[in-house]
């Protein structure tokens, strides 16, 4: 059987993340939970691996941190159940939906797309594949970050407002879901800035853990 999915970073054809996710972040803007999951896309053109640096966007003063569970596709699939999403899914990965503040602010005020603050070119490190028996656990797993040792985001997905396979069930309603694709499924508080010269650790219970470095552009 052909796991081409495996090297979603090559054979993925979209990214799409969910935002307010989890119940203490929504809690700390003193908003509603959503009714349905939000969501937004990034091109694939801004995965990075470690080893990669994460290079501040030309004009952004803001630049934002967000760890995320992310969930790999497996097969072509839509409008599938929360029951049958399981079987779409070929693993998991850690990410980063690194996020230019002072655009995604400016993005809200004047209600233009969101393309710009979440899409540009690495803004999305993100680990190598994961397999989903590694991490059967998924709906209760740490998720951390720190910003030069000090920790920022420290949470268990159990505390996301929709789950996995509610989310996955959600957008393939409205998209085709293809071998590779990923979905973001958003970040806990905690989210905040990061400036150039300092560096970003982030992991996933004790199954995988990354490191970037932040730079300006040039
Ligand atoms: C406004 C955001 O950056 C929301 C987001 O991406 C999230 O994960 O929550
Ligand atoms: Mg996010």
């Amino acid at each position: 059987m052909s796991e081409n999915y495996r090297n979603f970073k090559e054979n993925g054809k979209k990214i799409i993340a969910v935002c307010r996710n989890y119940k203490g972040l929504v809690a700390a803007q003193g908003i509603q939970n959503p009714e349905k999951p939000i969501l937004f896309m990034k091109p694939t053109s801004a995965y990075i691996s470690e080893g990669q640096d994460i290079k501040i966007p030309l004009g952004c003063k803001l630049l934002y941190h967000e760890v995320e569970l992310g969930v790999v596709i497996s097969k072509r699939c839509s409008n599938i159940s929360p029951s049958d999403a399981s079987d779409y899914i070929g693993g998991f990965l850690l990410a980063l939906d690194m996020t230019a503040k002072d655009f995604h602010i400016e993005a809200k005020e004047k209600s233009r797309p969101w393309f710009l603050c979440k899409g540009f070119d690495t803004s999305c490190p993100a680990s190598g594949f994961i397999d989903k028996e590694k991490l059967s656990n998924y709906s209760d797993t740490r998720l951390w970050l720190k910003v030069d040792g000090v920790t920022k985001q420290n949470c268990s997905t159990s505390d996301m407002i929709f789950s996995v396979p509610e989310i996955i069930s959600y957008v393939s309603k409205y998209f085709t879901l293809e071998v590779g694709d990923v979905i973001l499924t958003g970040t806990p508080a905690g989210s905040g800035p990061v400036h150039a010269g300092q560096t970003i650790e982030c992991g996933l219970a004790d199954i995988a853990a990354m490191k970037f470095a932040v730079v300006e552009l040039n």
